[in-house]
């Protein structure tokens, strides 16, 4: 792994409200972001496949979270986990309260 990846990936999660770590042609990953956009917030959204560094930025991932699949989505720095976690957090009713915590909605 390159030595920025880790920096880097840290300093998104530290700094975003939300983030989703993402690939473009992931159809788990365009499931969580059309959730999060129908709930209407601003997320942050990284496209590894579409980045240079990407693949480092996954590794990356997996040794902060033990998770190397994409969509790997935080919020408020917390680890929520893939579009399974986000889809069950969602109808629950518990995203929101995550999303509020956060500042978002
Ligand atoms: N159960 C996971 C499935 C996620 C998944 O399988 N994502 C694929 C991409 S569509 C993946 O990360 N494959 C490994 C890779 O791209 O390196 C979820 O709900 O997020």
């Amino acid at each position: 792994m390159a030595a920025e990846a880790m920096p880097k990936v840290q300093s998104l999660i530290d700094e975003s409200p939300v983030v989703v770590f993402s690939k473009s042609y992931c159809p788990y990953c365009k499931s969580t972001k059309s959730t999060l956009q129908k709930i209407g917030i601003d997320f942050k959204v990284i496209e590894l496949d579409q980045i240079n560094g990407g693949s480092d930025m996954q590794d990356a991932l997996e040794q902060i979270s033990g998770q190397r699949t994409v969509p790997n989505v935080y919020i408020k720095q917390k680890h929520i986990g893939g579009n399974s976690d986000v889809q069950a957090l969602d109808k629950s009713g518990k995203l929101q309260g995550l999303l509020k915590e956060a500042g978002v909605v």
